[in-house]
């Protein structure tokens, strides 16, 4: 699925948080969105799966203006995992990621073997199949990120929109997620913060500083020490990987 945005801004209150963003997402293509906090990325990503109505502009699904879309074909289409302190279920873990496959539902039609199976293997995927009877509220909150990845990747849509999808996560659980999403070929917009994780895995990166995008391009390309500088003061040391990667190296203030 292609995503496009055409000059979407957002005002909250007289506040303009976002300034005119233009971005075109291909289809299968992992973009990762970087940039300091408050720089307004949650707010756009809440715009492409409909939280938040872009004040002016627009955009697009395969070329279809998302405000001519139901939000049931919404969630059909793109799968969100957002920032993990978004969710507060008393359910099942079962039932949590079964309600991933609710907009392939009709009203009142009840889950049938299909879905359980689905469901399943998405919590095996995770790394959770002992979890099906664990009450949601009790899991940690990396096991509840990764039970809101298996809703997500229940829902089986051809987008997935991810906020700081390794938020909470160790590092074990960080690469396995990121490996997973990597691995189910999708079109992927992913909020990163942590940039050595955002320039293995994203095909391109878009830097937003105050509502508005400051750079683009393949990780490799975008991520130099001065850009890292200008967008978040930090100093680095970036060595070059084989096959174009990059690791960064993080320089504080005291290791001068
Ligand atoms: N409902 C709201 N009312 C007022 N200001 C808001 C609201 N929602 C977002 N903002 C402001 O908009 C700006 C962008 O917020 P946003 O959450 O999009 O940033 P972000 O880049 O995702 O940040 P972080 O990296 O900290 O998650 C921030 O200054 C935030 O305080």
């Amino acid at each position: 699925m292609e995503i496009i945005s055409e000059q979407v801004k957002k005002f909250i209150g007289n506040k303009e948080i976002l300034k005119g963003i233009n971005i075109d997402v291909k289809n299968k293509e992992f973009l990762g969105i970087i940039g300091p906090n408050g720089s307004g990325k949650s707010t756009f990503l809440k715009c492409i799966y409909r939280i938040l109505k872009p004040s002016e502009g627009k955009i697009l699904f395969n070329g279809k203006n998302i405000d001519e879309l139901s939000f049931r074909q919404t969630a059909l289409d793109l799968a969100v995992v957002a920032q993990h302190n978004f969710y507060n279920f008393d359910f099942k873990v079962l039932d949590v990621v079964l309600m991933g496959r609710s907009p392939h539902k009709k009203i009142l039609e009840r889950d049938n073997e299909i879905d359980y199976k689905i469901a399943r293997n998405a919590l095996e995927k995770v790394g959770l199949k002992d979890f099906v009877e664990r009450n949601f509220t009790t899991l940690s909150g990396g096991e509840q990120q990764r039970v809101i990845l298996a809703r997500a990747l229940t829902q089986e849509t051809e987008c997935l929109v991810l906020d700081e999808p390794t938020n909470h996560l160790d590092i074990k659980y960080q690469l396995q997620i990121m490996d997973i999403v990597k691995s189910l070929n999708l079109t992927v917009i992913a909020a990163i913060h942590d940039l050595n994780i955002a320039a293995m895995y994203c095909d391109r990166l878009v830097a937003l500083k105050d509502g508005q995008i400051v750079g683009a391009g393949k990780p490799k390309d975008l991520l130099t020490e001065k850009f890292i500088k200008d967008l978040y003061e930090v100093d680095t040391k970036i060595e070059a990987l084989p096959n174009d990667n990059i690791n960064i190296r993080f320089l504080p203030k005291h290791f001068k």
